[in-house]
């Protein structure tokens, strides 16, 4: 049981890093917050599960990921939300289509590169048994 902790404390100080990382770019500044409701009244109307960056740090703290995959499922989320919102050829819903595909993209390639497949393999039965 102890072992299965300190594996997901390992995870969620991983995954506080990779928020950190994606948050502090500032091409990704529109992901980094929800949505102002007040300021989009129409995005609840579209859009039925928002996600952001700073969300997703709080559910790390919240134990509300058990394994990478799970935390790379938000960031599709992310992403898909900005392409269903944002779905016109203006040059504007161009720009953040092509930042929300940039923020997917470079999510995966961090993980994929700076966390060990083992690891990730062990997060992933841990959740599995739960
Ligand atoms: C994830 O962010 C969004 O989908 C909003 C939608 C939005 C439209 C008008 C105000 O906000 C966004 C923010 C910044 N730049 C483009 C779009």
């Amino acid at each position: 049981y102890d072992r299965e902790e300190h594996t997901l404390r390992e995870l969620r100080i991983f995954l506080r890093d990779m928020c950190k990382k994606l948050a502090s770019n500032k091409l990704f500044f529109m992901f980094t917050k929800p949505v102002d409701t007040e300021e989009v009244p129409d995005y609840p109307t579209i859009i039925k599960q928002p996600m952001d960056l700073e969300t997703m740090m709080t559910k790390v703290d919240f134990h509300r990921y058990e394994c990478a995959k799970d935390f790379l499922n938000d960031i599709e989320l992310i992403c898909q939300n900005a392409l269903e919102y944002n779905p016109a050829r203006t040059s504007a819903d161009k720009q953040i289509r092509h930042r929300a595909c940039s923020l997917r993209d470079y999510a995966y390639t961090l993980i994929k590169t700076e966390m060990d497949t083992d690891f990730e393999e062990k997060c992933q039965e841990i959740s599995k048994k739960r």
